[in-house]
Parts: structure tokens; C-alpha cells; sequence
């Protein structure tokens, strides 16, 4: 299979659309919609317990919806299997940095790569990005710090030759170096025609890499603005963010 340069569009490459999602019978996800075109940034923000997590997991059908429709691209996804999604080019950054433990970052980095109709990153193009990944090739998972764990989450999900990658967290407990780094690797998405979802609590660093902003609450988006207008303003910042 060839790979195709990126493809810059409005046209949305991911769109959520009414979707209910239920732990059991506990109904968490109320109707939300939104929507990501391809070199698109979306911050999903908003309280914990929101639904942010959630709306990710819907979309990766990892707790599937029970209702309402998700497409990437021209596909619905929205009862597909996890592994079938993730084949389509739809990576994902877990909040925990779900790494295989007991084998090196290199044998990590190899099996992540696939082949999708988008680009896969070359392993020096993740060099690159993370200096640091260079030197830790030979070491296992299990004896990394977290910032070095997040380095391969990323990595791995760069390799894996995503069209949209899911961002949960992804500045949790890590040094002002790694969330540098890890912005800076959204920016290079972005520049590449890749879409973005970001869930974030560092609202500072979400709003400095988003082009839009989603607010959730309660399992429903509540607020949708440009992020340029919720930079600006304040009294929006204060009244959807709480800061
Ligand atoms: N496995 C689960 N079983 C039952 N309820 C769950 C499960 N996972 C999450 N929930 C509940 O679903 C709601 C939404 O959780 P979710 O993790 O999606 O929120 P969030 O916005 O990502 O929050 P946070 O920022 O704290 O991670 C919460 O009330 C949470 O307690």
C-alpha cells in the first residue's frame, strides 16, 4: 500500500454525532457531538468526571455508544471492534501510557508500526521530537520514568501512521521540558494535516496548541468556541473553565 500525502480539508475527518454511552446501567455520555478536520486541533476541556475519557473510549469503541453515529472519514465507526478502528489510523495517547512492560522501547516502537492510508513517522523523526528516545532503545518499559513512558506512548502512536490521534491527558505529572515536547509533537500533527483530540487539564497548555475548544459537562458539551476567542477573553475562561 502507497501512502498519500496528507490532506488539508474543513470537511470534518471525525464526527460524533448524539451519542449516549452507558458504564452498565449508568448513562454517562448525554447527546455529544463534536467534530475534528484533518490539521485540526480540538481541546476537549471541562471538570473531572465530565466525560471526557469517556467520549474518547466511545470513539474507540472501547465502551461503545448506545446511540447516535461516529464516521472517520467516510466509514462509520460506531460498532466496529477497537482493533479494526485503531487499523483505520485512529491512534490513541491513553492517560495511563500503556506501554508493554517487560519489553524494550525498541521492541515497542516495532510493533507499533502499521500501516494505514496516512504517513507512518520514521523512528529518527521521533528522535527528533523526544532527544532522549535515542538512548533508552535498549532499556524495558517497566524501568522508565513516567516522562520516558509518555515519550513511547507517543512514539509508538507516530509509528503506527495515524490520520486523527486521542490525547488523554497527555502533561500528567510530567516536567515543563516533557509538555514542551509534547505540544510541540501536536503542532508537527497538526502541520502534517493530522487531527487532534486533547483532553487536557493544563488548560494553559491545551490553549496554546488548539485551534477549537470543546467544554464538557455533566456528559454534555456545554460550550463550543474558537480557542483564539477563549485565549483572549477572561470572562469566558472563568465562567466554561473555572479559572
Ligand atoms: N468503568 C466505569 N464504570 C462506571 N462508571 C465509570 C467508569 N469509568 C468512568 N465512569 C464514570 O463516568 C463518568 C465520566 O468519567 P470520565 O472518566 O469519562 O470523565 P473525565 O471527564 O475524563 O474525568 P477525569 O478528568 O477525572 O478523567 C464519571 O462519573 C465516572 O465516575
Amino acid at each position: 500500500m502507497t501512502t498519500l500525502p496528507p490532506v488539508h480539508t474543513t470537511e470534518p475527518i471525525l464526527r460524533v454525532e448524539g451519542i449516549d454511552t452507558f458504564y452498565g446501567e449508568s448513562q454517562v455520555l448525554f447527546g455529544t457531538s463534536l467534530h475534528v478536520a484533518a490539521g485540526e486541533v480540538l481541546a476537549l476541556l471541562g471538570p473531572n468526571g465530565a466525560g471526557k475519557t469517556t467520549t474518547l473510549r466511545s470513539i474507540l469503541g472501547l465502551t461503545p455508544a448506545a446511540r447516535g453515529s461516529i464516521r472517520f472519514g467516510s466509514q462509520d465507526i460506531t460498532h466496529q471492534a477497537t482493533h479494526r478502528i485503531a487499523a483505520m489510523g485512529v491512534g490513541w495517547v491513553p492517560d495511563d501510557r500503556r506501554v508493554f512492560p517487560t519489553l524494550t522501547v525498541a521492541r515497542n516502537l516495532e510493533i507499533a508500526r502499521k500501516r494505514t492510508r496516512f504517513r507512518a513517522w520514521k523512528l529518527g523523526e521521533c528522535f527528533e521530537i523526544f532527544s532522549a528516545l535515542e538512548y533508552l532503545m535498549a532499556r524495558e518499559c517497566e524501568n522508565l520514568s513516567g516522562g520516558e513512558m509518555q515519550m513511547v506512548a507517543i512514539s509508538r502512536v507516530l509509528m503506527g501512521a495515524p490520520g486523527l490521534v486521542l490525547f488523554d491527558e497527555p502533561s500528567q505529572g510530567l516536567a515543563p521540558k516533557v509538555v514542551q515536547d509534547v505540544m510541540g509533537t501536536i503542532r508537527r500533527l497538526k502541520s502534517e494535516g493530522v487531527a487532534v483530540v486533547l483532553v487536557e487539564q493544563n488548560v494553559a497548555s491545551a490553549l496554546t496548541v488548539a485551534d477549537r475548544v470543546c467544554v464538557m459537562q455533566g456528559g454534555r458539551i456545554v460550550h463550543a468556541c474558537d480557542a483564539a476567542q477563549m485565549r483572549q477573553d477572561a470572562s469566558l475562561q472563568r465562567r466554561w473553565l473555572g479559572i
